[in-house]
């Protein structure tokens, strides 16, 4: 497994090693001592897949504090075009975006710290995302931003998204509660 700081501090674009022999492929997700050694979050509370068809566009996501949580998101199948944004007050990278290029072919995750707003675009027909999450569902904790209003180079203006998702407030009137804890080198 190999692991890259994106430019967002603390969200990694996570490198899976892919075997394939004459049967199909076999592929670890996810891996304790490594994510330890990398100093990653270990303790996850739920895993979930979603099943979607192209041009369907789910995000931006996240839960606020005490709820929020680190997400791990791998595509099982397909293409998707996978999109962050860091909301953490006094971020370096605060109000900006990093996309990420996951497929089934290539075998790579994103690894995403609390206090980022995440979501996805189906460039495929159809693509199979699965997540895990270090803290439980809280739907009472569970908010959005609206998916164009971050300045992200989606592939289109027109994706097909829930009523929810269109409801949102966009990235400039949502007040964020994330605070950015820079790490500390000894
Ligand atoms: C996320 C979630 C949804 N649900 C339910 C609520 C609803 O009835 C149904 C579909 O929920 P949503 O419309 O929120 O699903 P979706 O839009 O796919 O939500 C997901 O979007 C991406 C971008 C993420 O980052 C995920 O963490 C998650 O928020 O599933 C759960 O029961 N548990 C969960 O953890």
């Amino acid at each position: 497994m190999n692991c890259w700081e994106s430019k967002i501090p603390g969200c990694y674009e996570i490198q899976l090693r892919v075997f394939q022999d004459h049967r199909g492929k076999f592929v670890k997700t996810f891996h304790q001592g490594i994510f330890e050694d990398q100093n990653l979050e270990t303790q996850f509370s739920e895993t979930y897949y979603s099943i979607s068809s192209k041009n369907v566009l789910r995000g931006l996501h996240f839960q606020v504090p005490p709820k929020d949580h680190v997400k791990l998101v791998h595509c099982l199948q397909g293409e998707i075009l996978d999109a962050v944004v860091d909301l953490r007050v006094g971020a370096p990278t605060y109000g900006q975006y990093e996309t990420f290029h996951l497929t089934e072919d290539k075998g790579n995750s994103v690894y995403i710290p609390a206090g980022l707003a995440h979501g996805f675009y189906i460039l495929s027909e159809q693509a199979v995302v699965i997540y895990q999450v270090s803290t439980v569902y809280a739907p009472q904790y569970e908010q959005g931003i609206l998916w164009d209003s971050a300045n992200i180079p989606w592939p289109t203006d027109n994706p097909n998204i829930s009523g929810k998702d269109s409801n949102w407030k966009s990235l400039s009137e949502f007040k964020s509660p994330f605070v950015y804890n820079a790490p500390s080198f000894v």
